[in-house]
């Protein structure tokens, strides 16, 4: 319902910001990357085509029932799509990786930094298992209070008179109620960039998409 709802409400339009933010994360043929918080594997299986047959693709997510959803995706997959490398999936915390420094060359985190319960510590981490030159792209709402009260007040609207509705009519309302609070608490890019480099990334710039409504913030190590 998860993965229907997306695609309805966002007109399709989330799979061209996830795919935006494969790009982004700079994911070449070969590479060992990661997709953070991976849920149902949207974003890792996008990985796994970005990096081919030699590389490899690790789906993290702390929810054993995403993760089961996501490898029952990959075996469900027609075989033709099998170019991309057998992906692993492994339970753990975003905020605790079970992985050692530098183990990837790079990252995406699609929709799991604003769940987090530790912003900071989240992105210590991402950090810490990239690679020097590595990257990383993070796509989540964007919080436009400050740089565009216009996009901020449709997205508000959006929320509150299709999505909520829409989740009421199939009886997960509580859970899309949640997402506009959660997006009030989220910090903006301005203040994503600056939480990145007090993580010690070299370069963080943000970039919003879906006329302004999203965002994904880029981060570079050096
Ligand atoms: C893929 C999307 C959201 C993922 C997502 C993230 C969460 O943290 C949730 C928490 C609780 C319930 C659900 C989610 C969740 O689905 C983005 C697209 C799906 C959105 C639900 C649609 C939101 C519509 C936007 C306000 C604006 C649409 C842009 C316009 C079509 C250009
Ligand atoms: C909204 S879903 C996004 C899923 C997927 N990335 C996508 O784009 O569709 C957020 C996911 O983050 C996971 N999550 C939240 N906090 C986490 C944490 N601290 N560590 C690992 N996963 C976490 C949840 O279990 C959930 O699957």
């Amino acid at each position: 319902m998860y993965d229907r709802l997306n695609d309805v409400l966002s007109l399709g339009l989330h799979r061209v910001w996830k795919r935006m933010a494969v790009k982004w994360s700079g994911a070449r043929p070969g590479d060992r990357v990661l997709d953070l918080c991976c849920g149902s594997g949207d974003l890792t299986f996008l990985l796994g085509e970005a990096v081919g047959p030699r590389g490899q693709v690790v789906g993290l997510d702390f929810s054993g029932a995403m993760l089961a959803s996501a490898a029952q995706r990959e075996l469900d997959r027609p075989r033709f799509d099998r170019l991309v490398p057998p992906l692993q999936w492994v339970q753990g915390d975003a905020l605790d990786l079970p992985f050692p420094d530098a183990s990837f060359q790079a990252a995406t985190m699609g929709y799991g930094l604003r769940n987090v319960t530790d912003i900071p510590r989240a992105l210590q981490e991402l950090y810490r298992v990239l690679a020097p030159g590595g990257a990383a792209a993070i796509l989540d709402f964007n919080n436009a209070v400050e740089d565009s009260p216009v996009a901020d007040g449709v997205q508000s609207f959006l929320l509150g008179t299709v999505v909520v509705p829409a989740a009421r009519a199939l009886g997960v309302a509580e859970q899309y109620e949640y997402l506009r609070p959660s997006i009030q608490r989220f910090p903006t890019g301005r203040k994503q960039e600056a939480l990145a480099l007090q993580a010690g990334f070299a370069q963080a710039t943000h970039y919003t998409l879906g006329f302004g409504m999203m965002g994904v913030l880029v981060v570079e190590k050096r």
